[in-house]
């Protein structure tokens, strides 16, 4: 007799929905040229170079009209569901999935576009260490620098103990029916995943990644992703 157990399957989602205001470029930062490339291409090359993951949702703005010219021949599938906020634009990209046949079990790791320097090592190591795990988790790194608070006019109101601190990154990992009811339970206020998860009252695990794993935010960013990027080759 054969089973018919499901086999949890993983799929990747990129949030690329976004309008890159901090980045201060002429348009969406995800579309800017980096070594020759859109930001958007290196990031879905380096989660189709992970075999495991068994397809990638890409999450576009409804009013996005450059992808296809951008990234002429790309496989992974495209969604023009991104909403207001990057928790809904990540909401969006689950309901597509479940409209694509993945269901409550299935793993999905979000990531965001904007994180191009992204390494299929570190996914992998994510996945070898969530996918026997009840939570889930994500790739993090300690922070190094002391902590500082500072008030609006810029100036310290309190050092903050950085021992227990780590900085979140993506991707992140959660089964897709847990990360769904946890973002709808927390809505826009979720900055990742991870928080959304926690305030279910669950720990997800953090994976030690790499800070050149960081997320293209600043003008000046572009410039060290240049630059990391040019040094791989
Ligand atoms: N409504 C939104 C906002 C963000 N994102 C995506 O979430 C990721 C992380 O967001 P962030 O770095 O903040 O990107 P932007 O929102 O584009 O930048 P900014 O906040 O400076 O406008 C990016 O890949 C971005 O495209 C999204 O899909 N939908
Ligand atoms: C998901 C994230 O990249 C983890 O650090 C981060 O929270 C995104 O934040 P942003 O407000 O969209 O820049």
């Amino acid at each position: 007799m054969t089973s018919s157990a499901h086999v949890p399957r993983l799929f990747a989602l990129v949030p690329a929905a976004g309008i890159g205001e901090r980045a201060g470029a002429a348009g969406p930062k995800q579309y800017v040229d980096i070594g020759g490339l859109p930001m958007l291409a290196h990031t879905l090359a380096a989660l189709a170079a992970v075999p495991r993951i068994a397809q990638t949702l890409v999450v576009l703005s409804p009013a996005d009209d450059r992808f296809e010219a951008a990234l002429p021949g790309c496989t992974a599938w495209v969604a023009r569901v991104g909403g207001a906020s990057r928790a809904e634009s990540v909401l969006g990209g689950l309901a597509e999935l479940r409209r694509r046949g993945a269901t409550d079990d299935d793993w999905v790791l979000v990531h965001d576009a904007a994180r191009c320097l992204l390494r299929p090592e570190w996914v992998d190591a994510l996945i070898d260490a969530c996918e026997h795990d009840d939570v889930g988790g994500l790739l993090a790194q300690p922070v190094a620098d002391t902590l500082k608070a500072g008030d609006a006019d810029s100036r310290v109101s309190a050092t903050v103990d950085r021992r227990d601190k780590w900085a979140a990154q993506t991707p992140q990992m959660f089964r897709l029916g847990r990360v769904e009811r946890a973002l709808q339970a927390m809505g826009a206020a979720a900055t990742d995943e991870a928080s959304a998860v926690e305030a279910l009252g669950l720990r997800p695990r953090l994976v030690r990644a790499s800070m050149e794993n960081f997320k293209v935010t600043w003008p000046e960013d572009f410039t060290l992703a240049n630059r990391l990027l040019a040094a791989r080759r």
